[in-house]
């Protein structure tokens, strides 16, 4: 089944149908809801199967290593989340928190901990880290056999190349790429457009779309006249960190929009005095999209489970259990 296909073809009927469509004829075209938060849940369940099977048979238990540095109040809610998240599908979780002020060194030390640690599978660094330690050093000493966030830059190699595979695919570009085909979007010969170019969502989105056969492009804060871009897509990921950037009159009718962003803005009804909102405007693009993730309850539940698979993927390639 292809959203795309019949949604265009849908929306050229009623466009096309007279000069005189009625204002309800247009609302009527309102996009799907990629529920991520309900396909997390189902991927938590199919984990959670697997994890017991494996400790049944083999006596394992995989273990999902997180290291926080510093006292980010979103970190400490997304580490609390994952943390969470391993015990509804029985993954051990070990934590460590660092206070801001840590050395490099103590990082460094708590990662060779972990590596040697054979009840862990997966080691994750929450980022970002503090500006005075350097990232590349820190995500370089993951061994690769457990960087279940897939940020190593031999995992990222892989993804690049062509016949290679890498050991893990990083979270959140696997959770949309996951949403895209749980809800029977065809990717082969479409035109996709990546709005963000970080290691870890956008250019790794753009290699797992071009890895499907889709034709890529990408879009940053050099590129000129992105909505021109932006309007010729078929599906769209948006990884940008701009609040309802992407207006609905730059998405071509039809298109399934992929919306990454997670941003708060000021909201004083909200008992937390915010709100999250994504990088693409919902209202406009619910009414010209076919299909489009809500946030929250989109892409970020998606990211978690992603990572329980992966730390599944890691216990059962380190334990040659299938
Ligand atoms: N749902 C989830 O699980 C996750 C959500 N996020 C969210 O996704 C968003 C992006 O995160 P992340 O990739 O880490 O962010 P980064 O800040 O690392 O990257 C942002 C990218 O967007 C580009 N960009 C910035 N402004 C514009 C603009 N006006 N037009 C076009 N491109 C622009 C930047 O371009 P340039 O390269 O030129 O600077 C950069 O490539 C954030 O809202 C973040 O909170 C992140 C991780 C997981
Ligand atoms: N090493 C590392 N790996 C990461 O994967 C990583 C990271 N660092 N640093 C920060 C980003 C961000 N990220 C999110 C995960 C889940 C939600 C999530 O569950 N969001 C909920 C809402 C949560 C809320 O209400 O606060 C939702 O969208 O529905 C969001 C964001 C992972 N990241």
């Amino acid at each position: 089944f292809d959203i795309v296909g019949s949604y265009v073809a849908r929306y050229n009927a009623n466009f096309f149908s007279g000069a005189y469509m009625s204002a309800s004829a247009t609302e009527a075209s309102s996009a799907k809801v990629i529920d991520g938060k309900t396909v997390a849940k189902q991927i938590r369940d199919e984990i959670a199967v697997e994890v017991s099977r494996m400790r049944e048979a083999a006596g394992v238990i995989p273990g999902l290593a997180v290291i926080l540095v510093g006292d980010r109040k979103d970190s400490a809610t997304y580490v609390r989340n994952k943390k969470k998240a391993c015990e509804t599908v029985g993954i051990n979780s070990l934590e460590v928190n660092l206070p801001e002020d840590s050395t490099e060194e103590e990082v460094l030390n708590h990662i060779a901990g972990y590596n040697d640690d054979p009840s862990v599978h997966g080691i994750l660094v929450q980022l970002p880290l503090p500006s005075h330690m350097n990232e590349q050093n820190v995500l370089n000493a993951v061994r690769i056999e457990k960087d279940v966030d897939g940020f190593h830059p031999l995992n990222i190699g892989r993804l690049a190349m062509r016949g290679r595979e890498p050991l893990f695919v990083p979270c959140t570009p696997k959770g949309c790429i996951e949403l895209l085909h749980r809800y029977g979007v065809s990717i082969k010969g479409k035109r996709a457009v990546v709005i963000g170019r970080s290691n870890i969502v956008g250019m790794p989105a753009a290699l797992l779309l071009q890895r499907e056969d889709a034709t890529v492009s990408i879009v940053h804060s050099r590129t000129t006249n992105p909505e021109e871009i932006i309007r010729q897509a078929d599906i769209i990921i948006a990884a940008v960190g701009q609040p309802n950037m992407v207006k609905g009159s730059w998405i071509k009718p039809g298109a399934v929009i992929i919306d990454v962003g997670i941003n708060p803005v000021d909201d004083p009804s909200s008992s937390r005095g915010y709100k999250l909102v994504g990088d693409v405007c919902y209202e406009e693009a619910v009414k010209v999209a076919s299909a489009i993730t809500p946030v929250p309850g989109g892409v970020g539940p998606m990211t978690i489970a992603m990572l329980l698979q992966n730390t599944l993927i890691s216990a059962k390639r380190i334990h040659s259990f299938e």
